[in-house]
């Protein structure tokens, strides 16, 4: 009998085949192996759960065959994370390709189609070497897995309520603005949910294209159309008996919305070019940042589809209405970026709190993270100052409420400069400062014309 043994694996690949195959063969090795399709997810996953070993494929569709995707990705995840063991997954890998991968900071590679226990001996192998080194390092700390931080009555009275729908069976809209933690907490909710040993998959419907909506979510029969190779289940059929989360719900045409309603209804989904209905149960959790109520009233949300996925309605307030959670906040990802990127700065001078819960976090927690892991990155002393955490025309307007839009491409390319001026233009030296690669920094360089 084999032991299992506890591991956090993610494998992430835009292949349902693949990721339902390598997830099955690994589940019976790893306590936890999660699986994501969409790579635009790999940030916050990384961010936010201590994986010990992730598994990425090179050839997302954008570009089939250079792996060129594949690599960026690889430089997203280690400049989050540079101590992560990622292995490398592609059909068209060579010798060439995998030295490359390998320079560029993978632990490994695998071709794909793999060998069973060729694919396992890699993953242990990476598995192994990622424990040792932290045993070494026992005084890291575990990242802050699922680390919700909620110090305001509003933010307590919701997760009072996430914990008793948890149990149910029944379906929640999450509504707020961008960035206000939706995301965490479906998730959250999953994991408190009896559910939460089996699959929690989220699909950002914004991102879907038309021609795509249905295959995604529904699957396809062989042969449905001209790129339809082999049979392939969609989102619903792989969260069978777990959660699914359909992020900007409130974005689907009336059309996808009458499609959704029938899958809801029937509980059961019908592949694309088949006509064998097969039966799902899931838990389904929705959000949304715009005013779907509204939307309904102007005939643009149906309201038979509202008033099913609504059953249970939380409202995640904007960080400027939680004023309390700001500074715990902020605290908590100071001391995560602080151990992340091994930096002595440990506290936040008391003029900067009184503009931090002064301003209006239009991007609301994500920009809060943002903000303050930059200025970490970027800290010298112990003590983070006014000066040092990028808020939106902060220096311009003093203490006033902002109500502006927040760009984070705009903070990105000033921290770029800054750090490029504090170490006299030394590309080596300011990636460091950064915690960037040299070649991802000479990437945003060229983005942003510097
Ligand atoms: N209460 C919280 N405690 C700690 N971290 C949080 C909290 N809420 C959100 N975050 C962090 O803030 C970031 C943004 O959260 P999340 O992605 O869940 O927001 P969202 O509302 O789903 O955003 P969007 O609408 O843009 O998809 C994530 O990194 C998340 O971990």
């Amino acid at each position: 009998m084999t032991t299992i043994q506890q591991g956090k694996i993610l494998i992430v690949d835009d292949d349902t085949d693949v990721l339902r195959a390598a997830r099955l063969l690994l589940k019976r090795h790893f306590s936890q192996v999660d699986f994501e399709k969409n790579p635009q997810k790999i940030p916050y996953l990384v961010t936010n759960f201590d994986y010990d070993v992730i598994l990425l494929d090179m050839n997302f569709t954008r570009d089939l065959s250079s792996g060129k995707e594949g690599f960026e990705w690889l430089d997203r995840i280690l400049d989050i994370n540079p101590k992560a063991a990622v292995v490398l997954f592609t059909a068209y890998g060579d010798v060439e390709m995998a030295v490359r991968a390998i320079k560029a900071g993978a632990v490994d590679f695998v071709l794909k189609p793999w060998e069973n226990e060729k694919l396992l001996a890699t993953i242990q192998k990476a598995f192994d070497s990622r424990q040792q080194q932290s045993a070494e390092k026992a005084t890291v700390p575990v990242a802050a897995s699922n680390n919700l931080i909620s110090v305001s009555k509003a933010m307590q009275d919701i997760l009072e309520t996430a914990a008793r729908v948890a149990e149910t069976d029944a379906n929640v809209l999450i509504l707020g603005e961008n960035g206000t933690g939706k995301d965490l907490l479906a998730r959250h909710i999953h994991q408190l949910s009896l559910r939460k040993d089996k699959s929690f998959v989220s699909v950002d419907l914004g991102a879907l294209s038309e021609t795509l909506f249905e295959s995604e979510l529904f699957g396809h029969a062989k042969g449905a159309f001209t790129d339809a190779r082999d049979d392939r289940m969609g989102r619903f059929e792989e969260a069978n008996g777990g959660t699914i989360f359909l992020d900007e719900i409130g974005n689907i045409t009336l059309p996808f919305q009458a499609k959704l309603l029938t899958v809801l209804q029937h509980r059961s989904v019908t592949r694309v070019g088949s006509n064998k209905s097969i039966p799902i149960n899931v838990r389904l959790i929705c959000a949304t940042n715009r005013n779907i109520s509204h939307m309904a009233s102007q005939y643009l949300f149906r309201q038979d589809l509202l008033y099913r996925i609504n059953t249970i309605e939380i409202q995640l307030p904007a960080l400027r209405e939680r004023t309390e959670d700001i500074i715990p906040l902020a605290e908590h990802f100071l001391g995560m970026y602080r151990k992340k990127y091994n930096r002595p700065v440990a506290f936040l001078h008391d003029s900067l709190i009184q503009q931090m819960e002064q301003y209006d976090w239009p991007g609301n927690i994500r920009e809060l993270q943002h903000a303050v892991e930059r200025a970490v990155i970027l800290s010298q002393g112990k003590t983070l100052m006014p000066k040092d955490v990028f808020m939106k025309n902060n220096a311009a307007s003093g203490n006033e409420k902002l109500n502006t839009g927040y760009n984070l491409e705009e903070m990105e390319q000033n921290m770029i400069n800054q750090a490029l001026k504090k170490c006299n233009g030394n590309i080596t030296e300011a990636a460091r400062e950064l915690g960037l690669s040299r070649a991802a920094l000479y990437r945003r360089m060229e983005k942003y014309n510097i």
